[in-house]
């Protein structure tokens, strides 16, 4: 007979349920001792239930606690004692900017000193890897834990979070598209649970010669619905028509959209940029880095491909960076300067300016 425990999940599985768990709004446990919930998804009867524990705090990434004028007393996070009786609005008003500029003054907050600040960096990054706003609330439980919560080790968490991601190919057949009729789609799928990514083959290209690459970050606005905010679109139709008139070329199709933040965060973003943000302010006051991606996925999956050396079609040269630091030789960079126009411009000017795009 099997053991119970083999058939029971490993940490990096708990990981998954803990992330689907946060995104319904279940708190999971961390370290034994604490429970924690994404404030975004939190009901009024979950906040009442872990109220009823003890003490409440919130944390906040620093980005987001300095838009809030909160002290940031841990580096790259605050934590925030929430007041007895605070209600649902005043956590969500914290955790979303959507209505700073209509309710600029939530405080006075008070931020936490001293202490383990390892609780609340864990569970934001694990309400990131999620796709949710990074607001957490935790609460030290008195003492048994509900047993049918998830169950992590922060330390454990913030380990298997940073770890590379193994990709195993799935499945891939021949998909002619307008742009490459001699096209190949391959699909794989991450060990960790995470996204899928897609590698889409034109012709067949040498692997004893560099190849020409595209590494694309999925966009679901620009891709698909043409949107002028941006130049993902038109790229990406210029990468498969360079392939296709150099005969051959990979097109690695990440999925992570709106720079890793999701496609929920990047509306909000966008509807910070209406109010007058621009796309790196907007990321910021949501409490996320510019740029959140894990740039790691797109080398890993060239190896698998078995590309050892690329000619790769970006403006960004932390992308070229990133592979050669990750094993990919490239051995030039091709510059994709298509689809300016007047709606996308401030956006392009201001990769260029703050992100190091080179125009
Ligand atoms: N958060 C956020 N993401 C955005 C915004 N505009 C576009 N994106 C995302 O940015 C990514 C586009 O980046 P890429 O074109 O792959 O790469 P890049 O860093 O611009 O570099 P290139 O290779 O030169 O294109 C996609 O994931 C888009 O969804 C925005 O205003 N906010
Ligand atoms: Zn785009």
């Amino acid at each position: 007979m099997m053991t119970p425990s083999l058939l029971g999940p490993t940490a990096l599985e708990r990981l998954n349920r803990a992330r689907a768990d946060l995104r319904i709004g279940l708190p999971v446990v961390l370290s034994h001792h604490a429970i924690v919930a994404a404030v975004e998804t939190l009901t009024p009867e979950r906040l009442a239930a872990m109220a009823s524990l003890g003490p409440l705090t919130l944390g906040l990434t620093s980005w987001r606690a300095e838009t809030l004028k909160a002290r940031v007393y841990d580096g790259d996070l605050a934590r925030i004692e929430v007041p007895a009786g605070a209600d649902l609005g005043w956590l969500k008003a914290l955790a979303d900017p959507a209505d700073d500029l209509m309710t600029p003054m939530k405080g006075p907050l008070s931020s936490q000193r001293g202490g383990d600040a390892a609780i609340a960096r864990s569970a934001i990054a694990l309400t990131k890897s999620a796709q949710l706003l990074p607001a957490v609330l935790i609460v030290e439980a008195p003492g048994d834990v509900p047993d049918s919560l998830t169950c992590l080790d922060a330390a454990e968490v913030e380990r298997l979070l940073a770890m590379e991601t193994v990709l195993d190919p799935v499945s891939a057949a021949r998909v002619p598209m307008s742009l490459a009729h001699n096209g190949r789609l391959h699909v794989f799928r991450p060990e960790d649970g995470g996204e899928e990514h897609y590698a889409v083959e034109v012709g067949s290209p040498d692997r004893g010669e560099p190849v020409l690459t595209r590494l694309h970050s999925a966009c679901f606005t620009g891709d698909v619905l043409g949107s002028l905010k941006c130049d993902c679109g038109p790229q990406l139709h210029a990468a498969l028509e360079h392939m296709n008139s150099a005969g051959a070329g990979v097109l690695l199709y990440l999925n992570q959209e709106g720079r890793g933040i999701g496609l929920a965060n990047k509306m909000r973003a966008y509807s910070l940029q209406d109010q007058g943000f621009d796309t790196v302010e907007a990321n910021h006051r949501l409490g996320f880095e510019d740029d959140e991606r894990d740039f790691r996925i797109g080398a890993a999956l060239l190896r698998r491909m078995g590309i050892s050396r690329v000619r790769l079609l970006t403006n960004n040269p932390k992308k070229v960076k990133m592979l050669e630091s990750h094993g990919i030789e490239v051995v030039e960079r091709v510059p994709l300067k298509v689809g300016k126009n007047p709606l996308n411009a401030a956006y392009l000017a201001t990769k260029a300016a703050k992100s190091g795009h080179l125009l």
